[in-house]
């Protein structure tokens, strides 16, 4: 049994005694939507997982998908015409670290540049190892972040196989601000690094993939006439981008959005996973 996450103490959370918990019930637009998106006979439910699946919290390793949301998504993805995924920033070691057994069995990790499917599906796709030129821009970028880290009180990394993640949610506002500048001016002038801004932290890749791009691979390779993708960071919005209208994109939490709908908050899944399972019965 995994441990139950530690609750995140930030800006996020220091919302009202109990929001963490509070359910808001599905809007009749959201309903509607769910519905059309219910009628087509084989579907894709992608679902991203820090602050969409999980909560978010302090620690990356402490995140677990709130254990209703990941059975409903196991029973959903039992439905005949339902492919369920996960499509994650994480990289693929790090998720299946943070997500129970069963983690559905296609995944896209490291926001696309890892991909996952069962073999039938596996055809024109392998994770390309990384050239000696982006393992050498790899290692730079490390250093310098890493010397950045160094300087600034509870500012940390994280080590994915093509990015390195400078996290900032434990920091204090000031060291997290000029940890973030430091970085942003230290890296954009790095040639080949592609930096992402996401919920307190900056991520350095040396690769372009992104949601936008896997969303559209799976969406052809599973060959469904309709997707719904559910996430929360600005990264996502990569995915609800490449969205058509007899889709669906569910934006979790506040701030712009390409996506047609919205939810509060991660404990909103559940509900909308139990409607949309009662509506394909
Ligand atoms: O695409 P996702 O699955 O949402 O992954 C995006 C990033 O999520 C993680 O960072 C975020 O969640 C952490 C744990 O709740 C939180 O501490 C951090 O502040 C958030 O930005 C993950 O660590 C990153 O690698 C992912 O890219």
């Amino acid at each position: 049994m995994l441990p139950a996450p530690n609750l995140p103490q930030t800006a996020e959370t220091t919302a009202p005694e109990g929001w963490l918990k509070h359910v808001s019930p599905l809007s009749p637009q959201l309903s509607g939507a769910l519905q059309d998106f219910a009628r087509h006979p084989r579907v894709l439910v992608a679902l991203d997982f820090d602050g969409t699946l999980s909560p978010l919290v302090d620690r990356p390793q402490d995140a677990r998908p709130l254990p209703e949301s990941a059975v409903l998504v196991e029973q959903l993805g039992r439905m005949a015409g339902v492919y369920t995924a996960v499509i994650s920033g994480r990289n693929l070691q790090s998720l299946a670290e943070v997500y129970p057994e069963p983690l559905p069995a296609i995944r896209i990790g490291s926001h696309g540049a890892e991909r996952l499917v069962p073999e039938q599906f596996s055809n024109g796709w392998s994770d390309a190892p990384l050239s000696l030129d982006q393992t050498q821009l790899l290692g730079t970028l490390t250093g310098r972040l890493q010397a950045i880290a160094d300087r600034h009180e509870n500012v940390n990394l994280e080590f994915k196989p093509s990015a390195t993640v400078l996290h900032v949610r434990q920091a204090s506002p000031q060291a997290a601000q000029a940890a973030m500048a430091e970085a942003l001016e230290s890296l954009q002038e790095l040639e080949g690094v592609k930096l992402m801004s996401g919920k307190a932290v900056l991520e350095a890749s040396v690769l372009n993939a992104h949601k936008g791009e896997a969303l559209a691979w799976l969406r052809r390779t599973l060959d469904v006439q309709s997707v719904l993708f559910i996430g929360d960071d600005v990264t996502d919005e990569n995915g609800f981008k490449v969205l058509t209208e007899n889709d669906l994109g569910i934006k979790v939490g506040s701030g712009d959005t390409a996506a047609t709908q919205r939810i509060d908050s991660p404990f909103d899944i559940p509900d909308l996973l139990k409607s949309l399972i009662s509506m394909r019965n």
